[in-house]
């Protein structure tokens, strides 16, 4: 067998902002690899830099923010990609047929003067499909979400519900078949029903189509049904990666542990993260060691003056602290004891 499958690899990662009260560092020196058919989520405290991370991946990040390192794509045949130095045209390519995207606040992108049709055919259009067989797959694809193609092909955006929209547009993104999906709180806007029935559909999809799935948002009890693995962010870098229940059960760094600590119930899903004691750190600042040592109950010194780099807790699980093999006993979760013996069950 080979190597664990990588369908992307990111390497010193950064994004910037020229900003009039200086230069803005919002994605700073990441390292990431994403798993082929793996669902990863990526947490976080809003503002941490989760949005800029998940549209590096398709070389989407917002003007004027500039990125640079690596980001390369694996296809499952043929030469890996640079995703940073793909020029205009290969980029509409990729961003469809490798790597679609659903968006933060989705909703609004259906064109409100355009058919549900109408916007599956563009598509088709831009990309040389053949444009009959590709609608018929449009009425397959809007069926496995559930929806009726009959009513909802016809339909404009502004007479679907929130939620029809959501999953109209889960169905226009994998219309040309892309091997990953990444998703930025695709279901901030949703009731908790709905939240949990797109979470139902994205493992239906995943197995269907052997979709790579990057989830981005700030409810973890959601992730947690839904992650294969976790990813956190903390002022603009990743401080830990694990599985969901190394990340759950066996956290090893305190700003997890303050999060997790923070989220009073993993099976109830929240609408936004519960706030952790301290201020935010700010994008202009440069931060000297830690970036956590500020809020941080266990930073020495040492934790001051030098930057922790990524540590090994085991073969999948990896934490940006010194003290990773203290942080457990040092930072208690809230029924700490309760949870342990949840673990065993
Ligand atoms: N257009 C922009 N220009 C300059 N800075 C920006 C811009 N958009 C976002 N930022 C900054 O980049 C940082 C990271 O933003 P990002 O949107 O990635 O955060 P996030 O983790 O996705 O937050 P949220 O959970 O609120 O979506 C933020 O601190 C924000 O101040
Ligand atoms: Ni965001």
């Amino acid at each position: 067998m080979s190597v664990r499958d990588e369908i992307f690899e990111i390497r010193n990662l950064d994004v910037s902002f020229e900003l009039n009260r200086g230069a803005s560092r919002v994605v700073r020196d990441v390292d990431l690899n994403i798993h082929r058919e793996e669902t990863l989520g990526i947490v976080g405290e809003s503002g941490s830099g989760k949005s800029m991370l998940s549209s590096s991946l398709l070389n989407a990040v917002v003007e004027p923010g500039v990125c640079s390192g690596e980001v390369t794509y694996y296809p499952q045949d043929g030469d890996p990609i640079s995703v940073l130095e793909l020029s205009e045209s290969e980029l509409k390519r990729f961003r469809w047929e490798e790597v679609a995207m659903v968006f933060q606040g989705a909703m609004s992108s259906l064109n409100p003067v355009m058919r549900v049709r109408a916007h599956f055919r563009e598509t088709l259009q831009d990309h040389n499909r053949d444009i009959p067989a590709g609608l018929e797959r449009a009425r397959e694809l809007l069926e496995s979400v559930y929806l009726d193609p009959d009513r909802v092909m016809d339909a404009y955006p502004h007479e679907l519900s929130g939620g029809m929209k959501q999953r109209a547009l889960i169905a226009l993104s994998l219309i040309l078949e892309p091997e990953v999906l990444v998703m930025d709180e695709p279901t901030a806007a949703l009731d908790l029903l709905m939240q949990r029935s797109i979470v139902a559909l994205l493992d239906d999809l995943q197995e269907e189509h052997d979709l790579t799935i990057v989830f981005i948002t700030h409810d973890l009890p959601l992730l947690t049904k839904l992650a294969d693995r976790l990813t956190v962010m903390y002022a603009f870098g990743i401080i830990e990666n694990g599985t969901v229940d190394e990340l759950l059960y066996n956290s090893s760094h305190p700003y997890t542990r303050a999060l997790l600590a923070a989220t009073p119930d993993l099976n109830v899903p929240v609408d936004e993260m519960h706030a952790i004691a301290g201020s935010k750190p700010d994008p202009v600042d440069r931060i000297e060691g830690c970036s956590y040592h500020p809020r941080c109950p266990i930073a020495d010194e040492h934790c001051r003056s030098s930057e922790p780099p990524m540590a090994t807790v085991n073969g999948t699980h990896e934490s940006a602290c010194f003290y990773h093999e203290k942080a457990r006993e040092a930072v208690p979760l809230r029924g700490d004891s309760k949870q342990e013996g949840a673990v065993h069950e």
